[in-house]
């Protein structure tokens, strides 16, 4: 991956990269490993079928040398990123066409955009992502019989690239706040697209700037005088055969970023654009043909596509987590330095306890976040088929859920890459080292899909309706189940269950508290918004709380019941793993094991220990680990967590990529240093 051009210019022979030779003390490291890494490779893929599919399709992807790059993104303009993403992309999307037409299903388009194969093709961001990722899905999921069929094939062919444009210069949270207007005319039986103020330019979608020719706009509806919210509707952006900007239309980028620089998010605002009234999505609501408003069985069902990519998100964090986490962990079995004990030799790194503590309860929550991962996304697919059979009792359900899932995933797995960062020194802050980048999709995460405080409101809006119904003693769903008010906590006792209970008795509390909380500002005369505003804070902490409760409950349900056809060794490494990630949050919520499960002083300790130990008995499988999640090293992408460990061989490589090595002396030498050298002052 790091191109032809760099092996001519090393200045020395000896220090370049050789091919197959890998670095003895990862070879130590792969000889101590206790399990067997094809058999948690298979696990992971869920099954071998599964594991040779997703090693086929890599081979497909990434053997084929359109898709690498010879120079490396950071080193390109923004303008080139974009070019080059755009070529890649457009290639990409050729090829995956081939796949579909051998039977390739849109897993196989979901499987590119998250965290692996997608990010080693298009490491800042892919130009036609959201034409996969929202676009298709929006048709799919908001459109009638007939429009399915008429768009959803043309997209699919690419005959139309579409973006989702929602958020504007003014709102991206508040969505019942959109200011752009479709205006129906039953006369032209037209919608007009229209937007009154700065404030309504849509800003964000990804792919706008130059990509996408279409796009489902989300604009308030008016119909007979009235407006009935905000609804989609696809529109027309560019001609079809110029790509010239459609008239009245005023599109463009919106410019560099802190990453995801080859995404293309654009700007959009119309001047009263026509559109026919079939091109409002309505297998929800509708217009019809005199302008009468048909109502939606509920207008959350509009939200659809955003509750489908938080579901995804999920997935891609724990994706690209194990990417981060490998390169750090790699890294650290290479890297040696300082002397534990005065005159030894420098141990490696990852002899510390410390820099165990700081990468392998990430290692963990790989696992912890594959597991609530997947649970939500078998949940989603469960209640979307009852929405579309007309029983939407669940849906509040999984909205609650996703949301504090989203929210919790994304934050946990940027505090993690950043972790992975700063454990690798210096030269984690080298953009070869791939951490930068990887942060920087990832961090995003945490605003796009809905901010993440606001995503825990939500979910803290969910728990104190639930709070209530325990109170009044009716039926609670299984999420919430545990604030069952009749339901008897078990006592401390130091074991893992023990700390799965304990962050459900601090939920329930954290929950009890807050609605206590906001009794008392209503009781105090603030009005019930007011209130909630007051305890806000608080309610975040109970929706984080509550999360982190499912997150345990899950990852130790999967470890006592889903591994039955793991061998012994497998699963007694999973075991600790599970262990690390429940033991590690518990002493990060020391406070509230304190307040809510009565523990004592000597119990903390007693965790310390065991957090101790759990450390030491991971540290021999930690690269066996990292290795079985299998990511090739072009998914990888690191100059320092490559599978051969040529850490230094790579970084100067990798360094004479740089344009300012390209001549001995720099042109800017003479246009500047050179006088500034001589002046007399
Ligand atoms: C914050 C809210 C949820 C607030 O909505 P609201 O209509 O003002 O609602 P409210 O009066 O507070 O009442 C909330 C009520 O609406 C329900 N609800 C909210 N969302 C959903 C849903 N998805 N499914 C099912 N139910 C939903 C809630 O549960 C509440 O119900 P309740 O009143 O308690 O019965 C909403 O506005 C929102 O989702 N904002 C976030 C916007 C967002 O996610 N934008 C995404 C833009 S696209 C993007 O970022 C793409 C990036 C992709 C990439 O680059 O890869
Ligand atoms: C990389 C990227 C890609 C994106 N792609 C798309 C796209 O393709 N299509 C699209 O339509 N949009 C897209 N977006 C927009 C994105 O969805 C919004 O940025 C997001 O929903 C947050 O909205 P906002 O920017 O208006 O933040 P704001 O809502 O203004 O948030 C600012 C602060 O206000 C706080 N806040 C807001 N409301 C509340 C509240 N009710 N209670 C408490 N605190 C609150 C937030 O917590 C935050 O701290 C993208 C954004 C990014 C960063």
């Amino acid at each position: 991956m790091f191109g032809r051009l760099a092996a001519k210019q090393v200045p020395n022979k000896e220090y370049a990269v050789v091919p197959g030779k890998v670095n003895p003390d990862l070879q130590r490291e792969r000889k101590k490993c206790t399990f067997d890494t094809l058999e948690l490779t298979h696990f992971l893929d869920g099954g071998v079928e599964k594991y040779k599919d997703r090693k086929e399709r890599e081979n497909f992807f990434l053997s084929d040398p359109e898709l690498m790059d010879d120079v490396p993104p950071e080193l390109m303009s923004h303008e080139d990123q974009y070019r080059n993403g755009l070529k890649k992309a457009c290639y990409l999307f050729k090829k995956l066409k081939e796949l579909r037409e051998n039977g390739g299903t849109i897993d196989n388009y979901r499987q590119l955009l998250g965290g692996s194969l997608g990010s080693a093709i298009l490491k800042d961001g892919n130009p036609l992502a959201l034409h996969y990722v929202m676009f298709i899905p929006t048709l799919m999921g908001q459109g009638t019989p007939d429009q399915c069929a008429y768009w959803i094939e043309k997209a699919w062919d690419c005959r139309v690239i579409g973006t989702y444009a929602q958020t504007e210069l003014g709102h991206g949270t508040f969505i019942r706040g959109l200011e752009t207007t479709a205006t129906y005319n039953p006369k032209t039986q037209q919608f007009f697209l229209n937007s009154p103020t700065l404030t309504s330019y849509k800003w964000w979608p990804g792919g706008l700037g130059q990509t996408a020719n279409y796009a489902v706009v989300v604009a308030q509806l008016y119909t007979k005088g009235e407006c009935h919210g905000i609804h989609p509707f696809i529109v027309q952006l560019r001609d079809e055969k110029t790509h010239r900007p459609m008239p009245g239309v005023i599109v463009g980028e919106i410019g560099p970023k802190l990453g995801m620089n080859a995404t293309n998010n654009g700007f959009l605002a119309f001047k009263q654009v026509p559109i026919p009234r079939n091109q409002m999505l309505m297998k929800n609501a509708q217009v019809l043909p005199d302008g009468t408003y048909v109502k939606s069985p509920s207008n959350k069902l509009t939200y659809g596509t955003m509750m489908f990519v938080r579901v995804v998100i999920v997935q891609d964090m724990a994706s690209y987590l194990a990417k981060a986490v490998t390169i750090a962990v790699r890294y650290s079995a290479v890297r040696r330095q300082s002397e534990m004990v005065p005159g030894q030799s420098e141990p490696q790194i990852m002899d510390y306890l410390t820099q165990m503590y700081k990468l392998f309860p990430y290692i963990a929550t790989v696992y912890a976040l594959k597991f609530s991962a997947q649970w939500l996304w078998n949940m989603y697919n469960d209640v979307t088929a009852k929405i579309d059979a007309g029983d939407l009792e669940l849906l509040p359900e999984l909205h609650s859920i996703a949301c504090c899932l989203k929210a919790v995933s994304t934050a946990d797995t940027a505090t993690a890459i950043e972790t992975c960062r700063l454990s690798c020194g210096g030269h984690g802050y080298m953009a070869c080292s791939n951490l930068p980048t990887t942060y920087g999709n990832v961090t995003a995460a945490s605003t796009y899909e809905g901010e993440n405080t606001v995503m825990l409101l939500q979910t803290a809006r969910a728990l104190m309706k639930a709070y209530a119904k325990a109170q009044a003693g009716e039926q609670l769903s299984p999420t919430v189940e545990y604030l069952n008010r009749n339901r008897k906590f078990r006592p401390w006792s130091n074991t893992v269950d023990s700390i799965v209970e304990g962050f459900k008795q601090i939920a329930a509390g954290k929950v009890a508290a807050c609605a206590l909380s906001l009794q008392r500002g209503v009781e105090s005369g603030l009005s019930s918004e007011e209130a909630w505003n007051r305890a806000s804070v608080q309610l975040v902490d109970a929706a984080e709380a509550h999360c982190r409760a499912f997150i345990t409950d899950r990852h130790l349900d999967m470890v006592r019941n889903g591994m039955n056809e793991l061998s012994p060794a497998l699963r007694e490494v999973m075991a600790q793993l599970c262990d690390l990630y429940c033991v590690f949050w518990a002493l990060k919520r020391t406070g509230d094991f304190l307040q809510f499960c009565g523990i004592r002083g000597e119990d903390v300790q007693n965790l310390q220990d065991y957090q101790n130990e759990l450390l030491v008995q991971i540290r021999p499988n930690a690269v066996g680990l990292v290795d079985s999640f299998d990511l090739r090293d072009e998914i990888i992408g690191s100059a320092l967590g490559s599978y051969d460990g040529q850490v230094y061989e790579r970084l100067l490589q990798s360094a004479m990529l740089s344009p300012l090595n390209a001549k001995p002396v720099h042109d800017s030498y003479g246009a500047s240093l050179s006088a500034l050298l001589r002046a007399k002052y």
